[in-house]
């Protein structure tokens, strides 16, 4: 796979340093994800990752270097281009959910759609495809209409995974979305996850500290394997 056309994802020399600081915190010579593909990516904490994630969703503006997502260089757009390029084609799972605690699961859910209309379109009907993945992803329909603070921490994450996955977003991003269960409920989130991201054909990469979660992905990259903060500028 080598047109950059055909990758979900391709970064080259790409380089990040935070203000104020010397030394780079993101120097990823290349990096590739296939489309489709779903990868996940661990280091230890500090090393990077929600770096890297912002970088991805083009919050951070690298200094140099290019990122490449589904063949769009996102350095090369304007930031409100670059806020539509994300809400189109991205979905995100933050560690914190970053659900809207007085708005309902299912409007939480309905969210994306009302950003992107290619999400909104390619839903369907929006709201039948919120009632599937909220079904598909085990929420209780008693809890949809509840405000998302009155979510134990395990049905805010499902209900952030089916935000993250309404109007099939090519790539979704998952940032240590599990760090707050236990062992049991990892496993079955991330197996439900992987499952609803397969159905919608989506590249997943998913981001943690944790590489005991590593067996349930097609390829495991460890950050510092990609990342060399510490080598001379090209
Ligand atoms: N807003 C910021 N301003 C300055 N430096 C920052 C900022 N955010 C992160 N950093 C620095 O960038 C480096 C990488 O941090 P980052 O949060 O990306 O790591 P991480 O791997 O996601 O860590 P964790 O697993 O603990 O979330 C750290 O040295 C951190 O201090």
């Amino acid at each position: 796979m080598s047109s950059t056309d055909t990758l979900a994802i391709r970064l080259s020399q790409l380089r990040y340093s935070w203000p104020q600081q010397q030394q780079a915190c993101i120097d990823i010579p290349v990096f590739t994800v296939a489309q489709g593909e779903r990868v996940f990516l661990h280091g230890p904490s500090g090393s990077g990752k929600s770096t890297l994630l912002a970088l991805l969703g083009g919050v951070a503006r690298p200094q140099s270097g290019t990122i490449h997502l589904l063949g769009t260089d996102l350095t090369r757009l304007p930031s409100a281009t670059c806020n539509r390029f994300r809400a189109d084609h991205i979905g995100f799972i933050f560690q914190q959910f970053n659900l809207l605690p007085w708005l309902s699961a299912m409007d939480n859910v309905l969210l994306p759609g009302t950003f992107s209309a290619r999400r909104r379109h390619q839903a369907g009907d929006l709201r039948t495809q919120a009632q599937h993945l909220l079904t598909q992803l085990d929420l209780s329909q008693a809890l949809w209409h509840c405000p998302a603070s009155s979510l134990s921490v395990g049905q805010q994450q499902r209900v952030a995974a089916a935000r993250a996955l309404i109007g099939k977003p090519e790539i979704v991003i998952a940032d240590e979305p599990t760090s707050a269960l236990d062992d049991a409920r990892q496993q079955a989130f991330i197996n439900l996850l992987l499952a609803e991201a397969s159905s919608v054909n989506a590249t997943l990469l998913f981001v943690s500290h944790d590489a005991r979660l590593a067996t349930h992905f097609d390829r495991t990259v460890a950050l510092a394997d990609i990342n060399q903060p510490n080598r001379e500028p090209a």
